[in-house]
């Protein structure tokens, strides 16, 4: 759970080999990361920037006497920082520096860049490397920092699946200014099910728990209550339960369309790029950050328990949490999606409604009402009119003060927290669809019952929590929104009786989980016990600092 040092050479290292070296390239390199007779990172971020990737200062300057690109580090702020096994592990890195051809700054490139020897491990001359220190989580990676002192590598080491520099210095362009962002936009497109996953092993800890502590009553009777059974606690739980099935299905949809761009790019067919850039961006910010939130709610409803590091929650959320910033700040990833909805509406605007993508389709079509006793539909609409309202506003608020005169990036700025806003609601409205379709799709008539029920529980809990969007214009009535409450408490007690077999339906072992509440049987208080006599406070009755500090203190006559 904390993490791997090789994670990134699995994860960055040859996936980013694999989009953006060419195959005469990846004949020498890919065969010896996949056998792992080199371990690799992915060195793009800075001390100094991370999301703004024009402003990267690490140097890549081409030598056309040499046929050689020197690396270099001008100032402290250009040190890479942050990479994930970069500090000790990799010998080598694919590193993103800005390309300098015949004095022409051609912006952020990637390079495979030797930065250790690769019998001794020692690093390389004109090369700084080492550890960042402790985080708040994945401390066993280590994530390194890096600089470069006017270092010489190859031509030949520039990626270049897509975009080339000849012996001569001549530069081919790219089909794409954006494609070499690829290694990033696969771990954003495969982070909705890795985040699903974080959340279903907080909540497989907190429901099992949940069966087991019994507290208080109900009603009056013989035996105390299992804390399931409090509205409180089905409220904090299930609702993340629906949720964590809704980020897989959707984590699966952009998996599959990753995977399609990746070939499209190769016949030279980029259309996709900019809408799965524009839906991931949206995903991993929404899913890290809902996920965090249900993470710790199951903390929170393992009561003192899951304070201690016996529940392992805290180790979960940790990991977890660190996605609202890796491959994105969460923030700066809003306003790209945002960007895309703010286009479409200027489209729409200009009267070219039918160039809009399958998943902004919606922003052009007015919908007056629903009646949400109808179904799961009729919640889509609610949800697509709320998205459309907020994009709208935010939208205007945006191209009015650009009207006004203010320059593009200030009127970008001061719409920003409303185009953030539209963002979540378009990508809360893409999860809820997806969650409906896949659901749709079970072919098993038990099991899609189950999930029925969770994705009604979901659209309940979305449209209640999204309500006053709904309310401001009147398109939904306090009357509905009772009805929407009534849905969520029906459908909260008629989940409790599968909770249990929806999280074991997860199967994470006792091993994954690491959590003593969690645990497959359910013996949970006599391991609280055990677990708690190994801390190693326990090894003595009398700790040494009795004598060194305490009897000292206790016999002072002061
Ligand atoms: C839960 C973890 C899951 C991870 C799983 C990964 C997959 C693994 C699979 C299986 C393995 C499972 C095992 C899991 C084990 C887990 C182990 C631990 C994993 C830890 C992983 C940690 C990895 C972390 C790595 C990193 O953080 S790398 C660094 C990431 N950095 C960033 O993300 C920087 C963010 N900034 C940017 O991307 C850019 O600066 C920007 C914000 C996009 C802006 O760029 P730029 O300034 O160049 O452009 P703009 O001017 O803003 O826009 C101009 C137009 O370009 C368009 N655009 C931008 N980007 C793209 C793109 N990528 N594609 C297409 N188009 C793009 C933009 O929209 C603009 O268009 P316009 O039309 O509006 O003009
Ligand atoms: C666990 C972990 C693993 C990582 N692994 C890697 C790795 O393997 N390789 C790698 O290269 N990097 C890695 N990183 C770095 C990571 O990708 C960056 O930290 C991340 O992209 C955020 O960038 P930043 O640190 O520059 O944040 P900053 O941009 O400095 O963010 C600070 C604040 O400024 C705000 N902000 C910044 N720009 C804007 C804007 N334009 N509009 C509005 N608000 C803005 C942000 O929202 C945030 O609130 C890792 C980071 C972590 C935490």
């Amino acid at each position: 759970m904390e993490g791997h040092p090789l994670a990134l050479h699995d994860v960055m290292f040859i996936p980013a080999l694999v989009a953006q070296a060419s195959d005469e390239q990846n004949k020498k390199w890919l065969r010896r990361a996949q056998r792992r007779e080199i371990v690799g990172c992915y060195a793009q971020t800075e001390l100094g920037h991370g999301s703004n990737l024009r402003k990267l200062e690490t140097t890549a300057t081409y030598d056309v006497s040499t046929q050689e690109f020197v690396l270099h580090t001008p100032q402290i702020t250009s040190l890479k920082w942050w990479p994930g096994g970069l500090g000790k592990s990799s010998n080598y890195a694919v590193v993103v520096a800005n390309m300098i051809v015949k004095e022409k700054h051609l912006g952020p490139h990637s390079f495979l860049v030797q930065l250790r020897d690769e019998i001794t491990h020692q690093s390389l001359k004109g090369i700084t490397v080492g550890d960042i220190g402790p985080k708040l989580s994945f401390n066993a990676i280590d994530n390194g920092f890096l600089g470069f002192d006017n270092y010489r590598i190859p031509r030949t080491n520039l990626l270049m699946r897509h975009s080339r520099v000849e012996p001569d210095g001549t530069y081919v362009k790219p089909p794409h200014a954006k494609i070499n962002y690829s290694a990033m936009v696969r771990v954003r497109s495969h982070m909705a099910t890795g985040q699903g996953n974080f959340l279903a092993q907080a909540l497989t800890i907190a429901v099992r728990y949940s069966t087991v502590r019994r507290q208080g009553f109900i009603e009056s009777g013989e035996q105390e209550v299992k804390v399931l059974d409090y509205q409180t606690q089905q409220h904090r739980l299930f609702p993340s339960i629906a949720k964590a099935y809704a980020f897989t299905f959707a984590g699966y949809e952009t998996i599959r369309l990753y995977e399609q761009l990746l070939k499209e790019v190769d016949t030279g067919n980029v259309s996709l790029m900019a809408d799965l850039h524009a839906l991931t961006s949206g995903l991993k910010s929404v899913v890290t950050h809902q996920t965090a939130q249900g993470i710790e709610q199951a903390r929170m409803a393992c009561g003192g328990h899951g304070y201690s590091q016996a529940s392992y929650i805290s180790e979960i959320f940790g990991v977890a949490v660190g996605g609202c910033t890796y491959e994105g700040e969460n923030m700066v990833m809003l306003l790209q999606l945002a960007r895309y909805l703010v286009k479409s509406v200027e489209q729409i605007k200009a009267g070219e409604s039918g160039k809009l993508g399958p998943l902004v389709a919606y922003l052009a079509v007015k919908v007056d009402g629903v009646d949400l006793e109808k179904g799961v539909e009729e919640y889509m609409k609610a949800f697509q009119h709320v998205s459309r309202l907020q994009t709208w506003k935010a939208s205007e608020k945006f191209l009015k003060l650009l009207k006004s005169g203010e320059k593009r990036e200030v009127a970008w700025n001061k719409s920003s927290v409303e185009l953030t806003r539209a963002s979540r609601l378009h990508t809360r409205l893409y999860i809820a669809e997806t969650f409906k379709r896949s659901v749709q799709e079970v072919a098993d008539p038990r099991l899609k019952e189950v999930l029925t029920d969770l994705l009604h529980l979901h659209v309940n809990y979305e449209l209640l929590d999204m309500a006053t969007y709904a309310l401001e214009d009147g398109f939904l009535s306090s009357s509905q929104l009772d009805y929407v409450r009534d849905q969520l408490y029906f459908y909260l007690a008629k989940i409790r009786p599968n909770a249990v077999s929806l999280v074991d339906s997860w199967e994470f072992s006792d091993m994954q989980l690491r959590s003593v509440l969690g645990r497959r049987d359910g013996n949970v208080y006599e391991n609280l016990v055990a677990w708690a006599k190994a801390s190693p406070l326990n090894k003595t009755d009398v700790l040494p600092s009795v004598e060194k500090y305490l009897k000292p203190m206790m016999n002072s006559k002061l």
